[in-house]
């Protein structure tokens, strides 16, 4: 893959660019594997970041990140559209038509979108929107403003995609337990797993889960909740078995609903940037038979975003 790269923009102090030279996996994914959370950042020349943006992240183009999913194995992607770029989905739709139909995405619109610009956007691939609750990344939209996004856009068969923190789940119930569409939870919620497997909030998390059979997790992001760690880095096969218990328990308890992603190029980590060849290599800890990788890499997203082909 080639390096990353700044356009005219300046990274964020501290900002840790994507992991060059990612190691070839051991774990062979099966044949029309989907990459079911990723980004591309601009590049910034091209598709410049949203003046509203909480961070300035290197480049991550669309031809580094489909190199990726062929040197990892993948078949396609599903683009979320990051932050920084706020409702400028120019970076992420330009990645989708340029796919060869291997790639479908989530954008983030306001309410002044126009039925025209929704009617484009699926055209080109895109099935979702993303709300996002997580409060370093985004200001606050009205609930009403989503309410009516949600409305319009389950009339073209899409679905919510949401991010927001566990301790956050209880305030934020009414509203995700009452959306009009399929919801999909961005990297589980974020459980802390610091806290107990059994305890009340991951517990909350699995409850919102078995009630509203609408619900689906992404099982992704054991860099960003792992406490214990180690990181995938330099061979190591065992990272993050702190974060193995929960996702394991996701994955067997709604085999049907589970979805897997990179997170590349991986915004706002901060301790280090994984191997993406040892994130693949994570898979198997947490989807332990040829079945449950099946569903999740496979049969799930098919479903949700290719359900013409599946
Ligand atoms: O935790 C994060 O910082 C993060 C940020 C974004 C984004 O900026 O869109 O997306 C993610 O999936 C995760």
């Amino acid at each position: 893959m080639s390096k990353p790269v700044t356009g005219p923009f300046e990274k964020t102090p501290g900002w840790l660019d994507w992991y060059t030279g990612p190691s070839k996996p051991r774990f062979e994914v099966p044949a029309g594997a989907v990459d079911a959370h990723c980004h591309v950042f601009g590049p910034g020349g091209e598709y410049p970041y949203a003046p509203e943006r909480k961070y300035t992240p290197c480049d991550a183009s669309r031809q580094q990140l489909y190199a990726l999913r062929d040197h990892l194995g993948f078949a396609r992607n599903v683009v979320v559209q990051a932050t920084c770029h706020g409702a400028d989905n120019r970076a992420m739709v330009d990645a989708l038509v340029h796919s060869g139909g291997k790639a479908r995405g989530v954008a983030t619109v306001k309410r002044s979108v126009s039925d025209a610009e929704l009617q484009a956007m699926h055209a080109a691939g895109v099935r979702g929107v993303r709300f996002n609750f997580v409060k370093r990344l985004v200001d606050f939209t009205p609930k009403d403003e989503l309410n009516e996004i949600a409305a319009r856009i389950s009339k073209l068969g899409w679905h919510v995609v949401i991010y927001f923190e566990a301790v956050d789940l209880p305030e934020l119930w009414d509203f995700f337990t009452t959306l009009p569409t399929t919801v999909v939870v961005d990297h589980m919620g974020r459980p802390d797993v610091s806290k107990p497997i059994d305890g009340p909030e991951f517990e909350l998390f699995l409850k919102f889960m078995r009630e509203h059979p609408n619900v689906w997790s992404k099982v992704s992001c054991p860099e960003r909740l792992s406490v214990a760690g180690p990181p995938a880095l330099n061979g190591e096969q065992n990272p993050y078995k702190d974060v193995i218990p929960f996702a394991r328990r996701v994955v067997e308890t709604f085999p049907d609903r589970v979805l897997w992603g990179t997170d590349w190029p991986h915004p706002n980590l901060k301790g280090h940037m994984p191997d993406d060849g040892l994130l693949v290599d994570f898979i198997p800890h947490i989807a332990v038979t040829p079945e449950l990788q099946r569903k999740l890499l496979v049969d799930n997203p098919m479903r949700l975003y290719w359900p013409d082909e599946s």
